[in-house]
């Protein structure tokens, strides 16, 4: 059931400190509350399989919803990881309560089993105010989360990233592939009782062009729009092509991105993004159109080469088989797409898990957003005796003829800016 909700509030204190379900941009977004059901997936699979479950949930709920708002309704935020073979969940997650925001305009969506539980006491109500809402509660504690092995050169992780760069320049150079992304993860861990609002908070009010999110312990804020399917009109915007900002030095910063935007490498690298993107997308839509050339996107961390797509939705389908289409695109695996996928699987030592996998929501029309879940640490399970629980961030960049390994280290530096500074002390 939703209703609007008189009078505005802010979202973030009503989600839960310690498993904050959030979905953020500037003066739009949810949060959710308490979880009414929770689906897993796993294998090559995930994203066909979660598109049909939902598919039939949402033929089988009843919802009451004047709203009629993407997401408005029934509503679950998604978490999924990047390959076929993690041994990481890929989940949805209907929350019991949802609070969301669009503009001037908020609604409560609250979710029930009608079939073991009441009607809500308050479904005759044509709105609800921000007193029927669950508590919102005060910030609490933050310990802050220090990450290790950043930059040393010496450290083994450091050491394994930069074999895997020049591994990958070496395939490149043979031919046998145009462009693989190859990440690195940093540790950190967080004490019990930590509030993760205060992160998510800061990547809220820092990254107002990034979907800020909080997913099942996937805490992070993307640039990167995968899809965004909404009334049969679909978007993307695609990333590739990077420069760290020099924000204390107009000079410099400017010639950063005026050597992004002219350097053909650069431009190469963002080719392969758009064209896998435009490949993928095609046969699901139509009116498929680019912006013209590729714009410096400012954040600021970094300047990223940017191109914007919209069409129209083609077919009956929903936000999550566009995400099934389309991951992985080349701006996280690499060219040829297979081909990507194996070195990534061969060079990089460890899982990534939902990292540069996809985050979003999905409405009942199956309308929704999603984010390559990119500038994010995954939380691990709370250690039994401590409650302390690991924290893992992970950050990478495209490897094209021509890539430096020591640039591309700096690279992956600056892109994990916005969680090693947001979890911070
Ligand atoms: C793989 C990541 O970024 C991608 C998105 C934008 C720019 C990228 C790059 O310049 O390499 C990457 O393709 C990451 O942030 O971990």
């Amino acid at each position: 059931m939703t209703r609007p909700l008189a009078g505005g509030v802010d979202l973030l204190p009503l989600t839960d400190p310690a498993a904050p379900l959030a979905w953020l941009r500037g003066d739009r977004g949810a949060v959710g509350i308490g979880e009414a059901l929770r689906l897993t997936f796993h294998g090559p699979t995930r994203f066909r399989d979660a598109a049909e479950a939902w598919r039939l949930i949402s033929e089988a709920a009843t919802v009451d919803d004047p709203v009629h708002m993407p997401g408005s309704g029934l509503v679950a935020f998604g978490a999924f990881a990047f390959a076929s073979s993690s041994a990481t969940a890929s989940t949805l997650i209907v929350p019991s309560t949802i609070v969301a925001r669009h503009r001037d305009l908020w609604w409560v969506t609250r979710v029930t089993d009608l079939s073991t539980d009441q009607h809500p006491a308050d479904s005759a109500a044509d709105h609800v105010s921000a007193a029927d809402l669950p508590q919102a509660t005060a910030a609490g504690f933050w310990p802050g989360v220090a990450f290790a092995d950043l930059r040393e050169q010496a450290a083994p992780s450091v050491s394994a990233y930069l074999a895997g760069v020049r591994e990958a320049d070496d395939r490149i150079a043979r031919g046998e592939l145009e462009k693989i992304v190859i990440a690195r993860q940093v540790r950190g861990s967080l004490d019990a009782d930590a509030d993760l609002r205060t992160p998510i908070g800061r990547l809220a009010d820092r990254y107002l062009d990034c979907w800020t999110y909080a997913v099942d312990g996937l805490i992070g804020a993307s640039p990167e729009t995968l899809v965004r399917s909404t009334g049969g009109s679909v978007s993307a915007r695609v990333l590739a092509g990077t420069r760290g900002r020099h924000p204390e030095d107009a000079a410099h910063d400017a010639r950063a991105r005026t050597d992004l935007l002219t350097s053909s490498k650069e431009q190469h690298e963002h080719s392969f993004a758009v064209q896998s993107v435009v490949t993928a997308l095609a046969p699901h839509v139509t009116s498929l159109r680019t912006s013209e050339e590729p714009f410096a996107l400012e954040l600021p961390n970094v300047w990223h080469l940017a191109t914007d797509l919209g069409a129209n939705l083609g077919e009956a389908g929903s936000s999550l088989s566009l995400v099934d289409a389309l991951h992985p695109t080349a701006a996280v695996a690499g060219t040829p797409t297979a081909g990507a996928i194996a070195a990534i699987d061969a060079l990089e030592p460890f899982d990534r898990g939902r990292y540069s996998g996809a985050v979003g929501w999905i409405d009942q029309a199956g309308d929704g957003e999603w984010a390559i879940a990119l500038r994010c640490a995954q939380l691990g399970e709370a250690d039994p005796a401590t409650g302390t629980r690991e924290i893992i961030a992970s950050a990478g960049g495209g490897i094209v003829a021509g890539s430096d390994p020591a640039g591309e280290l700096r690279e992956t530096v600056s892109k994990f800016r916005p969680v090693t500074e947001a979890f911070a002390r």
